[in-house]
C-alpha cells in the first residue's frame, strides 16, 4: 500500500513535469527549459523527493514484488550480456557491410581497444543520486540538472553545458551511456533526439545506449512510438540490439554502429509511412492541455509516465 509520503512525492515529482510541458506549450520549449532550470528551490525538491522514491519505494518493491523489475539490475545485466556478446556484434555488423556495400572499405577495428580497460566507463545522464555507483564493473560518470548528492556532476546533457563546475565530457569517451526514465521528462521531441545525437558523438563505436521509459500498458499498445524510435535511430547511426517490455517499463539497448551505413540501410528498408519521424511519447498525442493539474481529460493516450509512478506507488 502507498503510505500518503509516497504519494505526497509522486504527486509532487508528476507536477513538475506537468508544469515543465504546460510551460513548453505556453513560451516555447527553449525558454520553458530556461526557466526550469533556473528554479534551483524546485529542482533540490525533485532530486530529493526522486531519490526517495527511487531508493526507499521502488527498489524495495523490485525485491518483493515479481513484477516490479529494478530498471538499475535490468540495465546492468543488458550491459553484461552485450559486452559477453561483442564480438558477435561486430561479425554480424561486417558481414553486412561486406555484403551490402561492396565498394566500401572496411575500416579495420579492434574490438579490444574499446575493451581492455578494467571497468567499463559508464555516463549516467539524469542520474538524481547516482544508482549505478555500487557497481565495480564501472567507472561511472553521473550527471543531472538538480544532483542529489556531491557525487553528481551538476550538468545539462540536452545543452551539453556544466551548471556549476567545468565538465567536459567530450574527452572521455565511454563504452555505456544510461537514459534511465530521462527522455519522458523532456517536453518535445526533438530535445529527445538531441540528447540521443549528444550520446552518440561520446559513445566509443560499438558503445551502447541504454533507455529506459516507463509504460504500464501492454507490449503491443505502444508498438508504433517504439519502432518510430528505432528508426529514428537508426537514421543516426544506433542499431538496437535489444528491447524487452516489463510490467511497467520499455527496456532497450541501442549499439552505435561501427559502419553508419548498416544502421541507415536498416532504417532505409524498415521505415514505413505509419510510423513516426521523431521521438514521440504518448503525452506528446494529448489534445487537451491539463491545467496543472492531474485532471486528464484525454481518453485515448495515457500518461504513461503518471501511470507508471501510481502504479509503483500502488503496488
Ligand atoms: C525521473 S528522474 C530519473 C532519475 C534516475 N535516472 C532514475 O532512474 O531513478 C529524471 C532525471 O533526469 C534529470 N534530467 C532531466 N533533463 C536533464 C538534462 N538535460 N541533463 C541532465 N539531467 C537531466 C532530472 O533532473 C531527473 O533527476
Amino acid at each position: 500500500m502507498a503510505t500518503p509520503e509516497h504519494q505526497e512525492l509522486a504527486n509532487f515529482i508528476k507536477s513538475v513535469h506537468q508544469t515543465l510541458r504546460d510551460d513548453a506549450g505556453a513560451l516555447g520549449t527553449k525558454e520553458a527549459w530556461k526557466t526550469h532550470c533556473q528554479d534551483q528551490d524546485k529542482l533540490k525538491k525533485y532530486a530529493s523527493a526522486m531519490q526517495q522514491l527511487a531508493v526507499h519505494h521502488w527498489e524495495k518493491n523490485a525485491l518483493l514484488n515479481d513484477k516490479a523489475v529494478s530498471r538499475v539490475l535490468w540495465i546492468h545485466g543488458a550491459c553484461e550480456e552485450y559486452f559477453c556478446n561483442f564480438n558477435k556484434h561486430r561479425e554480424k555488423e561486417e558481414r553486412i557491410m561486406k555484403t551490402c556495400f561492396e565498394n566500401q572499405k572496411l575500416i579495420h577495428i579492434d574490438p579490444q581497444e574499446y575493451l581492455t580497460a578494467s571497468k567499463l566507463k559508464l555516463l549516467d545522464v539524469g542520474s538524481c543520486y547516482n544508482p549505478f555507483k555500487k557497481f565495480e564493473i564501472y567507472d561511472v560518470t553521473a550527471v543531472d540538472i538538480a544532483p542529489a548528492n556531491n557525487e553528481v556532476l551538476k550538468y545539462d546533457f540536452l545543452n551539453q553545458t556544466p551548471l556549476d563546475v567545468t565538465v567536459k565530457l567530450q574527452q572521455t569517451p565511454f563504452d555505456i551511456i544510461v537514459f534511465s526514465l530521462l527522455l519522458e521528462y523532456l517536453p518535445d521531441p526533438d530535445q529527445r533526439l538531441t540528447c540521443c545525437l549528444n550520446a552518440y558523438k561520446l559513445l566509443k563505436p560499438g558503445g551502447i545506449l541504454t533507455i529506459i521509459t516507463p509504460d504500464s500498458n501492454h507490449v503491443g499498445s505502444k508498438h508504433r512510438i517504439f519502432k518510430s524510435w528505432q528508426i529514428v535511430l537508426a537514421r543516426h547511426g544506433f542499431i538496437r540490439v535489444k528491447y524487452e517490455k516489463l510490467p511497467y517499463l520499455h527496456c532497450m539497448v541501442f549499439r552505435k554502429a561501427l559502419f553508419l551505413e548498416v544502421a541507415e540501410r536498416w532504417a532505409h528498408v524498415h521505415d514505413r509511412d505509419e510510423f513516426y519521424k521523431k521521438m514521440h511519447i504518448p503525452q506528446d498525442f494529448r489534445q487537451e492541455k491539463s491545467e496543472r493539474s492531474n485532471k486528464i481529460e484525454n481518453k485515448w493516450v495515457e500518461d504513461s509516465f503518471l501511470q507508471e509512478l501510481d502504479c509503483n506507488v500502488l503496488n
